[in-house]
């Protein structure tokens, strides 16, 4: 059940328009900015109230503050609430939603289509990792799709388990089962980790169903197999972006989007 109701104004400012969902670092609403700046503008408002998810938010808010590009989800503005511990984050809104339930809807994407947001969403990863960032949790939940003209822009969102290349922070897997390169259940993060998850994303798109079956045996030795109906050189670049050994993977976004043009994909 959400915490707000449709036409309930928080802060005397974000009018609920509808709830959007619920994930791990808060609730998300379309709201419609009352005052201020922003006025008239409709948008997306995640709220997050539990102590654990207003600290993940609060280093989502950090890293997308040093972050502008294209795709990559722009966040308008932030409030926190000290004397309550909440923390309240307006984002653009992505009318389309995230890709997961535009593929739930659409059933499996055409090669085309599955290969025109793979790039989009290379270009996003690369702005990160030519900065020296990892997103650490590259899924079709945080690729959201935006309506522009007749054409959908899709950009990667939420930051919450971004880290700095190279940091000594000790990792738990916090990633999704499905999604997860072979080497960071042995706690190895590297840029081309996110790689092998956006092949994981690729291999959604053009199947419609969760890689490895969502089992976390087949995840951690990269059990899988590519459909018959997948052309030869789309088979190539998934089993370039699956490789269980991360040398042997593109090392970034960098490498992959060379690789796409090269080979005329895009
Ligand atoms: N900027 C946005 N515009 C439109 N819908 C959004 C936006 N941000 C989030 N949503 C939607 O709100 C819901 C919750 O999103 P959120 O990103 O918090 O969680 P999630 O990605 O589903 O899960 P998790 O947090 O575990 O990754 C999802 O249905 C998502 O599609």
């Amino acid at each position: 059940m959400p915490s707000f109701r449709e036409g309930e104004i928080l802060l005397d400012t974000y009018q609920i328009l509808s709830f959007l969902g619920k994930g791990t670092f808060g609730e998300v609403y379309k709201v419609r900015v009352l005052r201020g700046r922003y006025a008239g503008r409709v948008l997306a408002l995640k709220v997050a109230t539990d102590p654990e998810t207003v600290e993940f938010l609060r280093r989502e808010v950090q890293t997308l503050l040093l972050f502008n590009h294209p795709h990559i989800i722009s966040m308008i503005s932030y409030m926190y609430r000290k004397d309550r511990n909440e923390l309240y984050v307006l984002y653009e809104l992505m009318d389309v939603g995230d890709l997961k339930d535009y593929v739930q809807r659409k059933g499996r994407l055409s090669e085309e289509e599955a290969l025109g947001v793979l790039f989009h969403v290379a270009k996003g990863l690369d702005y990160l990792h030519t900065r020296g960032y990892i997103h650490g949790d590259v899924k079709p939940q945080n690729i959201f799709g935006k309506r522009v003209m007749k054409n959908i822009l899709w950009k990667l969102g939420d930051f919450g388990l971004v880290r700095v290349r190279g940091s000594q922070t000790v990792l738990d897997v916090k990633g999704t089962v499905g999604y997860i390169a072979p080497e960071v259940f042995r706690n190895e993060l590297r840029r081309s980790s996110d790689i092998f998850s956006l092949g994981c994303v690729l291999l959604f798109m053009l199947t419609g169903e969760t890689p490895f079956g969502g089992d976390i045996k087949k995840n951690k030795a990269v059990e899988y197999s590519i459909p018959q109906h997948v052309s030869e050189r789309t088979q190539r670049l998934l089993t370039k972006m699956l490789e269980p050994d991360p040398s042997k993977r593109f090392k970034t976004a960098g490498e992959l989007i060379e690789y796409l043009i090269k080979e005329r994909m895009v």
